[in-house]
């Protein structure tokens, strides 16, 4: 059995507090859409302090936050982006259009049809996540998204230069200067300025990751992309410095963001708490590491390899760095993950910031049913058929005829009839089928 070194708050604790962000975001989404720009307006001012003439940024002031990057800023960005859009691109083409003769005169197929108008969100409340511009922005490009539109908060006060300067280079159709539910509210459900989406994507907090789960179903989302977790599986191949660097740098998101150490070392468990200790008194952002550490930080010891991967799978966590004398056993034989991260020689911020995989991914165990962002969101899978020879229309029709009067659907069974008669010449027992569609109804 596992033993907890250290335990994270109580459920109940996060449950209350869920409860409290879904009353909000719901009364809120009313609002918006009711009053329109209107509602937007008073919850920007509210929130973010923030009121213009019109939330889109012109051509000249997505310039001049250009202006403001050095050239090492924009070559970054660029290279980031460059990384995104290439395995974007190759993941793109495992995806393949079918066309299949599935049966004589029979053929059957998909396409993967791009969303036409999608909505990304950029968060910027604590940081300007420049990243999460590519992540949404370029992968709905290369998936061929018409429309794609993108939403951040101001950030001290005015449109965040980096956050702009990745939404345009992304290729973004209109850029919004716009945060919260007053974000996905205005982009999900349009207002007189804002003409809406078809789907919601991107990161975002709790008020941004309910509002999304609300407004599923009105518009499509990607997932549940709430604050940020980790998950480290670690054995005595590393040590607690390195650990405790991948706890805390993820830890700094925000002070509700999981960190939590898997490991079959007590050796390593406690001195990866030691060095925690020692991290939290020089790193920068330790208010808010230090919050999310001592409210949702966890220590596990597990008996063995399996023990962990069973833990692990328990989690279903965002983010899992897995540093053991066995990576790719764990890559192999995991289920419930967005995201891995195999050895010590990659981690967690690579995926965040650059190396090209996705970080939108899911939180709040979502990772049991769904992966991250990719470009396989943006489509949509549709199928076709079609009925090449007469013989193949009369032979699906008897077993068509026959299958919608088992449910009584007699129209349902005349659809099919009627091609029997046509294209097989001959006549159906239609009115013993009937007889039986008139039983089923009684
Ligand atoms: N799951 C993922 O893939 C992933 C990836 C990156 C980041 N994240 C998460 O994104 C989040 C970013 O959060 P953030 O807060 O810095 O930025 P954010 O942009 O998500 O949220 C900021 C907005 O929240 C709104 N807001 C703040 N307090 C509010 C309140 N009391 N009521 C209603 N609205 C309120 C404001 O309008 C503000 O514009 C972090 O939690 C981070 O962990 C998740
Ligand atoms: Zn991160």
């Amino acid at each position: 059995m596992p033993i907890w070194l250290k335990r994270s708050r109580d459920m109940q604790e996060r449950a209350a507090a869920d409860r409290e962000v879904r009353a909000a975001v719901e009364a809120m989404l009313g609002d918006i859409e009711v009053r329109g720009d209107a509602a937007v307006r008073e919850l920007s001012a509210r929130f973010d302090r923030w009121d213009r003439e019109d939330f889109r940024l012109s051509g000249e002031e997505i310039d001049e936050c250009m202006s403001q990057l050095t050239d090492q800023d924009l070559a970054d960005i660029e290279f980031a982006q460059t990384q995104v859009r290439n395995f974007a691109q190759r993941q793109r083409e495992t995806m393949l259009d079918l066309e299949v003769e599935t049966l004589p005169g029979v053929t059957l197929g998909h396409r993967h049809v791009p969303i036409n108008a999608v909505g990304c969100y950029v968060p910027g409340g604590k940081y300007p996540l420049l990243a999460s511009a590519h992540m949404s922005v370029i992968t709905a490009k290369v998936a061929g998204c018409a429309r794609v539109i993108t939403c951040a908060p101001p950030f001290n006060g005015r449109p965040a230069p980096a956050i702009v300067a990745a939404q345009a280079m992304a290729g973004a159709d209109e850029i919004y200067v716009l945060g919260g539910i007053q974000a996905i509210g205005a982009m999900a459900l349009g207002t007189e300025s804002i003409e809406p989406v078809d789907m919601l994507v991107g990161p975002g907090n709790a008020f941004v990751a309910e509002a999304k789960r609300q407004l599923y179903g009105r518009v499509g989302i990607d997932l549940f992309a709430g604050p940020t977790e980790t998950l480290v599986i670690a054995d005595e191949t590393v040590d607690g410095e390195i650990c405790a660097t991948d706890l805390l740098g993820q830890a700094e998101h925000g002070p509700t963001s999981p960190a939590i150490l898997l490991t079959n070392s007590e050796k390593l468990a406690r001195d990866t708490m030691a060095e925690i200790e020692r991290l939290l008194a020089i790193l920068p952002t330790a208010d808010i590491a230090r919050k999310s550490w001592a409210d949702y930080g966890e220590v596990i010891l597990c008996e063995s390899h399996e023990e962990m991967l069973a833990e692990a799978d328990r989690i279903a966590s965002e983010h899992v760095q897995v540093m053991t004398d066995r990576d790719m056993w764990f890559r192999d034989n995991m289920t419930n993950y967005g995201a891995l991260f195999l050895g010590p020689r990659t981690n967690v911020a690579y995926g965040d910031k650059v190396i090209g995989t996705n970080h939108t991914l899911p939180t709040m165990k979502a990772a049991r049913y769904t992966g991250g962002l990719w470009v396989g969101k943006f489509m949509k899978t549709c199928t076709w058929q079609t009925v090449t020879t007469d013989a193949a229309s009369a032979a699906i029709g008897e077993y068509g005829s026959r299958l919608s009067m088992l449910e009584g659907f007699v129209g349902h069974a005349e659809q099919a009839n009627i091609r029997v008669r046509r294209y097989g010449g001959r006549n159906v027992p239609y009115g013993a089928a009937v007889a039986r569609g008139a039983q089923a109804a009684e």
